[in-house]
C-alpha cells in the first residue's frame, strides 16, 4: 500500500500476537501480547540516514504512537555491527540548497516524534552508533549496548568539521551533564560501550546476544509504571527542548543550509568521504 506520504508499505500477521510492516528501510513487528514493538533500521552498509529512510521512520514511529496496543518501542538494527553511521552524508554533499532544507526538515520530524513519543523507547544498540546514530539512541528513555570494543557511540561531528545543532546539544547535556558534553562535543569524542557506560551516555552494557532480551526485561520495568504517570512526567522533562526545536525550527533550518553550503564545509565534508572511501578499500 502506499501511505499519505507515498511511502511504500507492506503489511504482514506473523501469527495472532504478531503484526508486521515493513518499508524499504524500515521494518516493525508488533507484538500484540507484550505491547511492544521491535523498530528495526535496515540500510545496508551501514544504516546511514538518508531523507526516505528518515521520512519512513517518522511515519513507522506514528503509527506506533496511535496504535492503542503499542506502549514500547526497541529501536535497533538489523545490520550486524553497526546501530546507524549517522547522517547520510552524500545528502548534505554537493546537492543544492532545496534538497539541504528538505532533508533537514525530514531530520527535525523524526527527532520530534522519537524524542517526544509518548511510548517508552528503548535504544538496542548493536552496533557502531556516530553522530546522528548517537542522536538516534539519546533521544530514546533507555540505552544498551553491545559489549564490544570495536563498537563506538557519540557525536564526533567536529571531527567532521561540522557542529552538532543546539538540539542535539542540548539532549547530551541532559544525559551526560554539561562538562562532560562540552569536551566530548568539542573533540568530537567517539566512545567505547565501556567508557560510555562510565559517562552515562549508556544505561547498560551487555553481551552483543542479550541485547534484545535485555531491552525486553527492561520494557517489562517501565511497563509496571501507570502509562499516564509516566508519560506526563516525560513530557514534562522533554516539553522545553521540544519546545524550543519547535519556536526555532525555520531558523535552524536556515542555518543548517547556509552552514552546509559553505565551501569550507563541503570541502571537508569531500574530504571526511574520501577518507571513508580509502579506509574501506
Ligand atoms: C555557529 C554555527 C553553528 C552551525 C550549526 C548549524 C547546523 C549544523 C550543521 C551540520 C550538522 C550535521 C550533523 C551531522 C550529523 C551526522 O550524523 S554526520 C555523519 C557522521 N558519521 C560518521 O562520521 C560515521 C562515518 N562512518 C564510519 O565511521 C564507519 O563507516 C562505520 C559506521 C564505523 C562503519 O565502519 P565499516 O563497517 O568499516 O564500514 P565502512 O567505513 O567501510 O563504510 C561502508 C560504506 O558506507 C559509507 N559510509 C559510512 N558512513 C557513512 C555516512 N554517514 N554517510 C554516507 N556514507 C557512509 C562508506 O563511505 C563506505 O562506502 P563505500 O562502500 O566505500 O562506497
Amino acid at each position: 500500500t502506499l501511505s499519505p506520504y507515498g511511502v511504500h508499505q507492506k503489511h504482514g500477521q506473523i501469527s495472532n500476537q504478531r503484526r508486521q510492516f515493513s518499508n524499504t528501510y524500515i521494518s516493525v513487528e508488533m507484538d500484540d501480547a507484550t505491547g511492544v514493538a521491535v523498530m528495526k533500521m535496515k540500510r545496508p552498509p551501514v544504516n546511514s540516514l538518508n531523507l526516505e529512510l528518515l521520512t519512513e521512520f517518522a511515519i513507522s514511529l506514528e503509527k506506533l504512537e496511535i496504535d492503542r496496543g503499542c506502549r514500547g518501542v526497541i529501536l535497533t538494527s538489523a545490520i550486524p555491527k553497526i546501530f546507524s553511521a549517522g547522517l547520510d552524508i552524500t545528502e548534505m554533499c554537493g546537492k543544492n540548497a532545496d534538497h539541504y532544507g528538505e532533508f533537514w526538515r525530514a531530520l527535525q520530524e523524526m527527532w520530534l516524534k522519537l524524542y517526544g513519543s509518548n511510548m517508552v523507547t528503548i535504544a538496542a544498540i548493536n552496533g557502531s552508533s556516530p553522530a546522528g546514530g548517537c542522536l538516534l539512541a539519546v533521544s530514546c528513555d533507555y540505552r544498551i549496548m553491545a559489549d564490544n570494543k570495536k563498537y563506538t557511540i557519540g557525536l564526533n561531528e567536529t571531527q567532521l568539521g561540522i557542529v552538532a545543532p543546539f538540539w542535539f546539544k542540548d539532549i547530551m547535556t541532559d544525559t551526560i551533564g554539561h562538562r562532560a558534553t562540552e569536551r566530548s562535543l568539542e573533540l568530537g569524542m567517539l566512545y567505547s560501550p565501556t567508557d560510555a557506560l562510565k559517562i552515562g551516555l549508556v544505561d547498560e552494557v551487555v553481551a552483543e546476544d542479550k541485547v534484545l532480551s535485555t531491552a525486553s526485561a527492561v520494557m517489562a520495568q517501565w511497563f509496571a509504571v501507570p502509562d499516564h504517570a509516566r508519560q506526563l512526567t516525560k513530557s514534562m522533562m522533554r516539553k522545553p527542548n521540544l519546545d524550543r526545536l519547535v519556536t526555532h525550527r525555520e531558523a535552524d533550518i536556515k542555518n543548517f543550509v547556509s552552514f552546509i553550503s559553505r565551501d569550507s564545509i563541503q570541502k571537508s565534508l569531500q574530504i571526511y568521504m574520501e577518507m571513508l572511501k580509502k579506509k574501506g578499500s
